[in-house]
């Protein structure tokens, strides 16, 4: 559905995008992690066409970007909506310019409505809703007209546990649709819940891509034990629940507290560096 190939981007002095390639399959939800900086907002706005690209190709479906508006949803990492405008009127102006009419527009109104919990605040003006208020009103119009491709750049950014349970249930539910779908995100376990392949981007370019078993699986977690008279015992291991047997069948006092660190992203880039360097 999305092929990206050697993408570049330059804005004077900064590389933005260097050699950019990412493939997305319909149905295939892809984690795009990086750190900041790393290039993954800039190739979010080259395919949704709102900045042209130097170097490389990019095709939706096989047509270009500039021939993709309407198969293209995007819920961009800054919240862009109209503050006097409510919420339905949202939904139903981005359902028209998409090409949705009468009895189809208000059925899509109403899914989304349920399926993002709207409803509390649907005929409010956008400017009076909370952070995560807006970052679903926000999701909601990318999704009103089922765009095969969805570019959601950090749609949980802020949000409470409502907001982000929310929005995984919909990608969940768009990708078993068959949607493609890119989501950016700092927070692997999002990425695990919604088993996404994840690509990891550095530098403009993508350095690894994989399951979260083949990129996060043997990293290093770490077990952490508090005793009641609070020594601590902390141990670094890549089978954490192996290691916590191990470590209560051997303790000798009473335990006050037991953490069980998985690998986190920091970890995977970590990694990688070391990879990349040596
Ligand atoms: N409009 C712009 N003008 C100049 N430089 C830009 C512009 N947009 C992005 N950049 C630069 O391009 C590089 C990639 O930025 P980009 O926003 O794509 O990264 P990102 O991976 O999305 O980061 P974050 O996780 O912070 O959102 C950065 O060095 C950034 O400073």
């Amino acid at each position: 559905m999305l092929q990206a190939i050697d993408l570049v981007k330059r804005y004077g002095p900064v590389l933005a995008l260097d050699g950019f390639s990412l493939s997305v399959a319909a149905g295939e939800i892809v984690g795009l992690v990086g750190h900041n900086g790393a290039g993954k907002t800039t190739f979010v706005e080259i395919v949704s066409y709102l900045i042209r690209q130097d170097g490389g190709h990019v095709t939706v479906d096989g047509r270009p970007p500039s021939a993709s508006r309407g198969r293209v949803g995007v819920a961009p990492q800054h919240i862009a909506l109209y503050p006097s405008v409510t919420v339905r009127e949202h939904l139903n102006l981005f359902g028209k310019l998409a090409g949705l009419r009468r009895a189809a527009l208000d059925s899509a109104v109403e899914e989304l409505t349920v399926a993002l919990r709207l409803g509390a605040f649907i005929d409010r003006r956008t400017a009076g809703l909370s952070g995560g208020q807006q970052r679903r009103v926000q999701a909601a119009t990318a999704l009103i007209n089922r765009p095969g491709l969805l570019l959601l750049d950090e749609p949980t950014a802020g949000a409470d546990l409502e907001t982000r349970e929310a929005m995984l249930d919909v990608v969940k539910q768009r990708a078993g649709d068959g949607a493609a779908i890119v989501y950016t995100t700092h927070y692997l376990p999002e990425l695990v819940e919604l088993q996404a392949t994840i690509a990891v981007a550095r530098n403009g370019k993508i350095i690894a891509r994989g399951t979260y078993d083949e990129l996060v699986d043997g990293l290093p977690g770490e077990v952490r034990l508090i005793h009641d008279n609070e020594e601590e015992v902390r141990v670094s291991t890549t089978q954490p629940a192996a290691t916590l047997i191990d470590l209560l069948g051997r303790a000798e006092r009473p335990i006050s507290t037991i953490e069980v660190h998985n690998p986190s992203l920091d970890d995977l880039y970590r990694s990688l560096a070391v990879s990349d360097a040596s």
